[in-house]
């Protein structure tokens, strides 16, 4: 059988208050939230574990910098108790196995958080690829940053549902897949670019994914919820 594919809600805000909110209505309805840049730029550390309390809490901060610097960055997240924590791949092979040993020092081994590296993010295209410099497909460039990350110590991708095929099909069923851009049938792309539907992603075997505004802006959050993960039951 199949593993269950699970959801994570993204409470983008800044505000203290409308994450609690969030946090609360969606209690039964999502497997973990996600809190990002936004909040913990605006409330600060210790406001994630006010939010998360018991719940499964993605810190994603999605660290870029010299392997020194990310080292030292993951250790000062150490005290906050994330589950999943991400980087970006392309930071490199060293800055990737700095993010791993820091993890593993600075972490208690039954509390290890998962180190996830972001590849492509899904707000990319083919054509936002070449103005970087990135003679590739997404497809393409998710692989051999995906290859990258594993073989550098990290434990999980963040990628977009089309990727998932080939990665399995490149690095087996080892890494965990952290799928955003999911957008359910009718939903509006926003600033994202590669989206697929929740029961798509569910089916092309992602582990998790994240769904921020098609639940956090719907009229009622938890009810948007819920349909999607009848929607990840049924697939
Ligand atoms: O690392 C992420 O979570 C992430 C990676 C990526 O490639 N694309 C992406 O959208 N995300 C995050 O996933 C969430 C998607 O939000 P919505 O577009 O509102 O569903 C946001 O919090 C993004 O920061």
């Amino acid at each position: 059988m199949m593993k269950r594919t699970r959801l994570i809600a993204a409470l983008d805000t800044q505000s203290l208050d409308q994450a609690r909110d969030w946090a609360e209505t969606l209690d039964g309805h999502v497997d973990a939230i996600k809190l990002g840049m936004e909040f913990t730029y605006a409330q600060g550390l210790k406001a994630l574990r006010d939010v998360a309390g018991q719940r499964t809490l993605f810190l994603d901060l999605k660290l870029h910098d010299i392997p020194n610097t990310v080292a030292k960055g993951l250790a000062s997240l150490a005290p906050v108790g994330a589950s999943l924590l991400t980087i970006h791949a392309s930071g490199g092979a060293a800055m990737i196995a700095a993010a791993r040993q820091a993890i593993d020092a600075a972490y208690p081994p039954l509390h290890r958080p998962i180190l996830l590296a972001v590849t492509v993010l899904t707000s990319l295209d083919e054509n936002a690829l070449h103005e970087i410099g990135v003679n590739a497909t997404p497809r393409e460039q998710v692989v051999r940053l995906g290859r990258l990350a594993m073989t550098s110590g990290a434990d999980g991708l963040v990628c977009s549902a089309e990727e998932i095929a080939p990665l399995r099909d490149a690095l087996g069923s080892a890494p965990v897949l952290v799928v955003p851009g999911i957008r359910p049938a009718g939903s509006e792309a926003n600033d994202q670019k590669r989206i697929m539907t929740p029961r798509q992603a569910a089916q092309a075997g992602a582990d998790w994914i994240v769904v921020g505004r098609p639940i956090t802006q719907a009229a009622d959050p938890a009810e948007a919820a819920k349909a999607i993960q009848i929607e990840l039951a049924s697939a």
